[in-house]
């Protein structure tokens, strides 16, 4: 276990009332947070979504990934779904930090794709760590879950922490011509299961 649970509190959204459950990496000091809807103490899976920060997909409305697309859609599912869990997982531009993720953006911009600018700046094309969030499961006592995601890794890795995935569910949102590329190079390079409609542009 590399968490402790911190504290909670009430978040109303546009979509209806979470409880967002604040964790803390104990090496690290780095924080993470869960937002849960409704009872999900039930011995049933939980829909549930492992969201990556983005900082600018989430907050600041870039167009160059899916990402805000993603969180919105998510939320507003398990809010639908009178039930469910997002965890907000504190590792931006695939934990190699914002700045970083900057660096990147601007070798993409000179035509290497997401993957070769990882690469480039010395870096893995993904350095998550998905057990941070099967941590968070399991503070929160959810052994099962159905996952909102198009990404194998995640199910891969949260399978072997002792998840069990009983459904994936697909959350292909988002699509534009700014992320076209970006969105295909996933699908080629990083195995993610998405269904792209490019424009040809
Ligand atoms: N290093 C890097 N990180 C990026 C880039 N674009 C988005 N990210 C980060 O990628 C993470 C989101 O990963 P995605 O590959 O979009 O999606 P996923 O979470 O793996 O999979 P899904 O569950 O299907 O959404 C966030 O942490 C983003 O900040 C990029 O070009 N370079
Ligand atoms: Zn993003």
């Amino acid at each position: 276990m590399k968490l402790k649970r911190v504290a909670q509190a009430k978040l109303p959204t546009p979509w209806g009332e979470f409880l967002m459950v604040g964790f803390q990496e104990l090496a690290t000091g780095k924080d993470h947070v869960a937002l849960v809807f409704g009872d999900i103490s039930e011995d049933k899976p939980i829909l549930t979504r492992v969201h990556s920060e983005c900082l600018t997909g989430d907050a600041l409305f870039s167009l160059r990934c899916d990402c805000g697309f993603q969180l919105k859609a998510s939320l507003e599912q398990i809010a639908k779904n009178g039930q469910g869990i997002l965890l907000y997982h504190r590792q931006e531009g695939r934990n190699i930090g914002l700045l970083n993720k900057i660096r990147a953006y601007a070798l993409q911009d000179t035509g290497l794709d997401t993957v070769e600018a990882n690469h480039q700046l010395g870096f893995a094309a993904d350095e998550r760590d998905f057990t941070i969030c099967a941590d968070m499961l399991e503070l929160l006592n959810v052994k099962q879950i159905r996952l909102l995601t198009n990404n194998p890794e995640k199910i891969r890795v949260l399978t072997e922490a002792g998840i069990k995935i009983t459904e994936r569910i697909p959350l292909e949102v988002g699509e534009n011509p700014s992320n076209e590329h970006y969105l295909e190079t996933k699908v080629l390079k990083m195995g993610h299961l998405l269904h792209l409609h490019p424009t040809g542009k």
